[in-house]
């Protein structure tokens, strides 16, 4: 099981509020044993990586170094204490070309890869340029806490089935997932961990709310 807590550009993810999160789910995956990772924003990623959290970036781009104004370079995320990187979330979506140089740069510093997709079709598509794992998150459902566990579970087999087709790609999803019995519906499906961000850092607890996501 695997809780990826995505901070998003939220208020209550960012600058300090960024590092108590942080801080929580380092405590909840010292005091579980549950793999607990946090993606800032850029900026927090080095504060947020010293508190000894797994920390992921929330994109990359696929750079080398040079004249990429804006863009965030792969070798900076994991100097900066990253040890993966999300993709393609509906909220900073790529071409897939984009995708797979993303991937490619990130591959050689040595980050961990989650691609997201919308739907099990885009699924399997990404899982052909071999993620280390695809997230599956249907965008009308992120934000709502309608997870997508319980408002369409054929996303969640639909997408298991299609990527085993293709690759031994381990399947995450998000989307509106704010409960433990959310997550125990997902891996009942057949996901091997959650995306998970409104649930947790607007919650007036994170902490209770990572432990009771994965406990
Ligand atoms: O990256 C997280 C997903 O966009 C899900 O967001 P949510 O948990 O607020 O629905």
């Amino acid at each position: 099981m695997f809780l990826l807590v995505n901070l998003k550009t939220y208020e209550a993810g960012t600058g300090d509020a960024a590092v108590r999160v942080a801080e929580a789910a380092r405590d909840v995956a010292d005091e579980t044993g549950v793999r607990v990772a946090v993606a800032p924003q850029a900026v927090d990623l080095r504060a947020v990586a010293e508190t000894g959290v797994e920390t992921f970036a929330q994109g990359v781009d696929g750079i080398g170094y040079g004249s990429s104004t804006g863009a965030i370079h792969p070798g900076a995320i994991a100097r900066a204490g990253a040890t993966g990187t999300l993709l393609n979330h509906s909220e900073r979506r790529l071409r897939l070309a984009g995708i797979d140089d993303a991937l490619n740069a990130a591959r050689d510093v040595s980050l961990e890869t989650v691609v997201c997709a919308n739907n099990p079709a885009q699924s399997a598509a990404v899982a052909a340029l071999e993620p280390d794992a695809v997230a599956v998150e249907p965008p009308e459902l992120i934000g709502t806490g309608t997870p997508v566990s319980k408002a369409d579970p054929d996303i969640i087999t639909d997408t298991v089935d299609r990527v085993s087709e293709v690759s031994d790609t381990p399947v995450l999803c998000g989307a509106g997932i704010t409960s433990g019995d959310d997550v125990e519906s997902a891996l009942e499906l057949g996901a091997e961990g959650v995306l998970v961000a409104s649930g947790v850092v607007k919650s007036e607890s994170p902490r209770d709310a990572m432990l009771d996501l994965v406990t």
